[in-house]
C-alpha cells in the first residue's frame, strides 16, 4: 500500500479554538478515500490547509518526499479541488468556467478545450458546454466543478462535502463518477462528507471529530476492531460520545 499523501502531526488553531489536534492521516494512492467527520469535525480546516489557502502553523503535509511548504506550488499543480461551496461563476458559460481554470494553469485555449471537451462528454454534460452555469441544477454545477478540477490533470483529487445539498440520484452518479476515477485512471481521491451512505466497507477510512482523528483504515477492519457491525455505528458511537474531562 503506497500513501500518495501524509498528513503527519498536523495542528491548527484560530485564535483560543483548536480546529485539528495533531492530525495524522495517509491518503492511499489510487483509492477513494473517505473522510468521515460530523459538522465542526475539522474537514474544512484541513482542505484550507491541503490547499494552502491556510499556513501550515505546525506539522507537515508531503506528498511522497515533498513537502507542501518547501515546494507549494509544483505540489499544487498535483492536486485537483472541488470545494464545499461552489466557485463557478454563474453568469459565464461551463465552457468559460473551465478556461479561466486551464488559463491560470498556463494551458493553452485550444488544449483547455479539447481536455474540457472529453471531461464534459465522460460527465454527461456534452451538451451543456454553451450553456451559463446559471441554467444548470446543482447536480450538474458539481459535474461541473469535477471537470475543473481534472483540467490540468491532478493525481490527487479532494472533494469537500461534493454530495451535499444534491438529491438522492445526484448524489449517486457523483460519488459514483469519482469511484470510477481511481478505478479508471488511478487517482488517489479524498472524499470529504459526513454522509454514511456514500461510503463501503472497503474503502479506507478516517473518522475525525472535533479536530481529532479517532478511527483510521479500510472500513471493514476499522469496524472489527471496535467490534461494531457497520461503519454506521461506529460513527455514531465515536461522535455522540461525551468529551471525557479530567
Ligand atoms: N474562520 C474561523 N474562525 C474561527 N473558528 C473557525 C473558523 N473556521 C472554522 N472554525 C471552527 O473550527 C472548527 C472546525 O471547523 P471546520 O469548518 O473545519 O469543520 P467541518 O468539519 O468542515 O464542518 P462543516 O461541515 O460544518 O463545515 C469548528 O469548531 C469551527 O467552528
Amino acid at each position: 500500500m503506497t500513501i500518495a499523501l501524509q498528513i503527519d502531526s498536523v495542528s491548527h488553531q484560530y485564535g483560543q479554538r483548536t480546529a485539528l489536534d495533531n492530525v495524522n492521516i495517509g491518503l492511499v494512492e489510487g483509492q477513494f478515500n473517505a473522510l468521515l467527520g460530523p459538522n465542526g469535525a475539522g474537514k474544512s480546516t484541513l482542505f484550507a490547509l491541503l490547499t494552502r489557502l491556510y499556513r501550515v502553523q505546525q506539522g507537515e503535509i508531503r506528498l511522497g518526499d515533498d513537502s507542501i511548504n518547501r515546494n507549494p506550488r509544483a505540489l499544487l499543480a498535483r492536486l485537483g479541488v472541488v470545494f464545499q461551496q461552489s466557485t463557478l461563476d454563474l453568469d459565464l458559460t461551463v465552457m468559460q468556467n473551465l478556461e479561466y481554470h486551464g488559463a491560470l494553469h498556463g494551458l493553452s485555449t485550444r488544449e483547455i478545450r479539447r481536455r474540457a471537451a472529453a471531461e464534459l462528454e465522460w460527465l454527461g454534460l456534452a451538451d451543456r458546454t454553451k450553456d451559463k452555469v446559471r441554467s444548470l441544477n446543482g447536480g450538474h454545477r458539481r459535474r461541473v466543478e469535477i471537470a475543473r478540477a481534472l483540467l490540468h490533470r491532478p493525481d490527487i483529487l479532494l472533494l469537500d462535502e461534493a454530495s451535499a445539498g444534491l438529491d438522492v440520484a445526484s448524489r449517486q452518479a457523483i460519488n459514483k463518477a469519482v469511484r470510477q476515477l481511481c478505478e479508471e485512471r488511478g487517482l488517489t481521491v479524498l472524499w470529504a462528507t459526513h454522509l454514511l451512505e456514500e461510503i463501503s466497507l472497503d474503502d479506507p477510512v478516517v473518522i475525525l471529530h472535533r479536530g481529532r482523528v479517532l478511527a483510521q483504515g479500510i472500513g471493514r477492519d476499522v469496524c472489527q476492531q471496535s467490534d461494531e457491525t457497520s461503519l454506521d455505528a461506529l460513527f455514531d458511537r465515536l461522535t455522540s460520545a461525551k468529551e471525557v474531562t479530567a
